[in-house]
């Protein structure tokens, strides 16, 4: 299991701190949280601090846009440093379209789906997606629950994977920690996100309870 620490849950007014603490600690890629104030009720980055963070570190970067109208966004995370860029499905009509511009700006490309999306939304675009992000909470905010009911979703997903034949990985978001990375490892997802749990305490130590437990 891979393990993506996000910086929603990090101290905003010394990121690169936060950043080199779960590098050290040995992260996977970094995970951030974008949020336009429509998609999702909160507000947080923009391509600039994809900029910022990209010469701080040598970890991949991912970005998880919760924005309306995706399209608006791909060519400046793209040229900010964006190593992979997930849109969600519920935020744009043409996901199709949106996923082959994320491939042709040279960025790995990845969908996400909100709990009450079901995964039959997904059925054209799997070929083209290099990752499926199964959302484990409402997005919006950190610190949230895990939402148990997902478990099943995820198994769903790594099911079809197998049967289309196909290998994008499959990510999980929301309320990861120490108590509920088992099932999600155990259902099929290969890299999970998490921010208050890693940030909540002792990166490293946190870091590695999870891993353990994975
Ligand atoms: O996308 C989101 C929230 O919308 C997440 O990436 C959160 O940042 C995860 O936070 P925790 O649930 O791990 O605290
Ligand atoms: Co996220």
């Amino acid at each position: 299991m891979k393990i993506a620490p996000s910086i929603l849950s990090a101290d905003f007014a010394d990121l690169a701190t936060g950043v080199a603490a779960v590098e050290a600690a040995g992260a996977d890629r970094l995970h951030i949280d974008v949020m336009d104030g429509h998609f999702v009720p909160n507000l947080t980055f923009g391509p600039d601090t994809v900029r910022a963070l990209r010469p701080r570190t040598s970890l991949p970067l991912e970005v998880h846009l919760m924005a309306d109208d995706p399209d608006r966004w791909i060519a400046g995370f793209a040229d900010a440093g964006t190593d992979i860029l997930l849109v969600h499905q519920e935020a744009t009509a043409h996901l199709y379209g949106t996923l082959q511009t994320i491939a042709a700006h040279h960025v790995q490309a990845g969908v996400v789906l909100n709990p009450g999306t079901p995964l039959n939304t997904l059925d054209e675009v799997l070929p083209l997606v290099d990752q499926v992000l199964i959302m484990t909470v409402n997005p919006g905010f950190g610190g949230q629950h895990f939402l148990p009911a997902m478990t099943a979703k995820v198994a769903a997903l790594a099911k079809t994977r197998t049967a289309r034949g196909l290998n994008f990985a499959i990510e999980v978001d929301g309320g990861i920690n120490d108590q509920t990375i088992g099932d999600v490892t155990a259902a099929g997802a290969d890299i999970a996100v998490a921010g208050s749990y890693i940030f909540g305490g002792d990166p490293a130590q946190r870091l590695a309870k999870l891993e353990g437990r994975a």
